[in-house]
């Protein structure tokens, strides 16, 4: 049970104070009414006798309502708390795996998880327990002052109040299963509707906006449908509940009258008390069903929340090390992945050396991307080991490695807000000049100099759109601002205008002037320049080397730059 433990003891302690409170206000409102009536129409008591008796009623009313708005108030602190407990939870679960599989899968269906689910958990704290326990100990109260004021009357009441919970729970019941298929639909429909929405482009260039058109639809039929179901069995459950407790009260108010005018074995004062005191049990008990019904809903959000924290986590593992020479010397042995089944990533390895240019070839499909993530350790090794400076990887600390590295993928993400604090993010403590300088390294001016507002340009979501080549330069800058020791770097496979790919080749090269640079290669030129060649193919290394050995030795590379006609041709994976 997931909800449960997040919810205080000293919550527990509050809300059972207050429900004695207002259980003790009920029955003295009853009282003074009563009294009040009494004085006036039995005694004939002037205004000024009841005057204080008015008064006392006024502030039990007051007080009544006091309790009533601080249970409302601690359920909904509780609330906040647990949902605060629950997020992170949810999302100390989705980044505690390795970075590259956290992000896979629908986004939007994670959003929905974060946002959604965990607010529909709120009912549970804010309404559920403080209203289980108010229904706990308020009937019990008024029905122990009945049993003494009229044993009858407490026999008919403890006769059928079961009923109230029995219908609940068969309700219940029902609600589940329809509370489970509304949350179902409600996640499919976001991650359908997020997912469409990131590939307009794509669909839109295919003509298949109305074909997913017609599906956001259909998903969104099913949601409301779904949502229909939900509400009518809530409205049946609230009718039943209403017909119960109106039932009841007719028979005790009959019984009532026997004992006031056939029987005369009851005053007018104690029929009056327990006709004011009857409606008030079966009020806590019906508000009980409302809150068992929100409290379901919670349940089942909570379950779907509890299968996806008991999911599996790669978690990758980190020491304390940190980096003993830079630019390190990094060892692969025998280093193996797979995502699925088959390993994408097998046996591989390989001896790259300090300050080194290794360049990574192969083709489309055979594992370039995936290696340079395991190296990045953005990915867990399956088996076999990398050594930095003969130290494990795994020994070292996350944040000694990862302030070693720079990583400039093929798509570098871009956040929302300026260029300047796009670059900033690498080093928060970098000064406007060492970030103008960076900008300036990566081939950014230009860029910078048509813009109106130059860095404080806002880009990323929202706000001015950047080419791959322009994204990619964002990313050298960040890495020149970093100046990290080892450089991983993924070559567009597209083809960039020569003036940007040149700009790019020249501030890789400088920024590798005191690093170890490893770059998934594409282009002739740039597999040429490289100290040592990996090839790869189906995940394997099929052979490591300079071009002009390769060129005459290995089959797979002669294959490959046969394919770049003559190995003049870029852009050949
Ligand atoms: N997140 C993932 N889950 C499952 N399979 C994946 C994932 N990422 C990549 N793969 C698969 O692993 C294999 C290797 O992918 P990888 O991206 O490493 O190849 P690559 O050599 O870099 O290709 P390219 O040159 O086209 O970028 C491919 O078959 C790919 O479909």
């Amino acid at each position: 049970m997931l909800l449960k433990p997040l919810i205080k003891r000293q919550t527990y302690i509050q809300l059972s104070i207050v429900s004695i409170v207002m259980a003790l206000t009920i029955i003295a409102q009853a009282y003074l009414i009563v009294s009040i009536i009494e004085a006036i129409f039995l005694s004939n008591a002037s205004f000024s006798a009841i005057l204080p008796s008015l008064g006392l009623l006024l502030f039990v009313i007051s007080l009544r309502a006091g309790m009533n708005y601080l249970n409302g108030v601690i359920g909904l602190h509780a609330a906040n708390q647990a949902k605060k407990k629950l997020r992170n939870r949810v999302l100390s679960h989705f980044t505690k795996q390795p970075v590259d599989l956290s992000s896979q899968g629908r986004s939007g269906e994670k959003v929905t998880q974060l946002i959604n689910v965990v607010e529909q958990t709120d009912s549970y704290f804010s309404q559920y327990i403080p209203k289980m326990i108010q229904a706990t100990i308020v009937p019990l109260a008024i029905l122990a002052i009945i049993f003494t004021q009229n044993w009858v009357s407490g026999v008919i009441i403890l006769l059928t109040a079961p009923f109230i919970p029995l219908f609940m729970a068969i309700i219940g019941m029902k609600t589940k299963d329809k509370s489970e298929e509304q949350l179902n639909e409600l996640s499919s429909f976001s991650g359908q509707f997020l997912d469409s929405l990131q590939g307009l482009t794509t669909l839109k260039l295919f003509g298949q906006s109305d074909r997913e058109k017609s599906r956001i639809e259909d998903s969104s039929i099913n949601f409301r449908q779904a949502t229909l179901g939900v509400l009518a069995v809530a409205f049946t459950s609230a009718f039943m509940m209403e017909l119960i407790s109106m039932l009841s009260m007719g028979l005790i108010a009959l019984e009532l009258a026997l004992g006031l005018i056939i029987f005369d074995t009851i005053t007018f004062a104690t029929a009056f008390f327990i006709l004011l005191l009857a409606p008030e049990f079966y009020i806590a008990l019906k508000d009980l069903s409302s809150a068992f019904h929100s409290g379901r809903e919670s349940l089942t959000a909570s379950k779907k929340l509890e299968e996806q924290l008991n999911e599996p986590v790669e978690e990758l593992t980190w020491g304390e090390a940190s980096l003993t020479s830079r630019p390190p010397r990094i060892q692969l042995n025998g280093v193996s992945f797979a995502y699925d089944e088959s390993e994408t990533v097998q046996d591989v390895s390989a001896t790259i050396e300090a300050g080194s240019f290794v360049a990574i070839v192969g083709k489309s499909g055979a594992g370039k991307t995936t290696l340079l993530h395991l190296i990045a350790r953005l990915l867990p090794v399956h088996s076999g080991d990398i050594f930095v400076n003969d130290i494990e990887q795994d020994q070292l600390g996350e944040q000694a490695w990862f302030n070693e590295l720079s990583y400039i993928s093929q798509h570098p993400y871009i956040f929302s807000g300026t260029i300047y604090d796009n670059i900033q993010m690498s080093k928060p403590s970098a000064t406007k000049e060492d970030i103008d300088h960076a900008a300036k390294e990566a081939g950014l001016q230009p860029l910078i100099d048509l813009l109106e507002d130059g860095l404080h340009t806002v880009i990323g979501e929202g706000g001015r759109g950047l080419s791959g080549g322009e994204k990619q330069r964002v990313a050298l800058a960040r890495a020149f601002l970093k100046q990290p020791s080892i450089i991983l770097f993924d070559e567009p496979t597209t083809g960039l205008d020569l003036k940007t790919e040149q700009v790019l080749n020249e501030s890789i090269t400088k920024l590798a002037e005191d690093a170890t640079l490893i770059t998934v290669a594409h282009r002739m030129h740039t597999i040429q320049k490289a100290d040592q060649i990996i090839v790869m193919d189906e995940g394997r290394v099929v052979g490591t080397g300079q071009h002009d050995m390769l060129r005459k030795s290995n089959a797979t590379y002669q294959s490959l730059i046969g394919d770049v006609a003559g190995g003049e041709r870029d852009g050949w994976s």
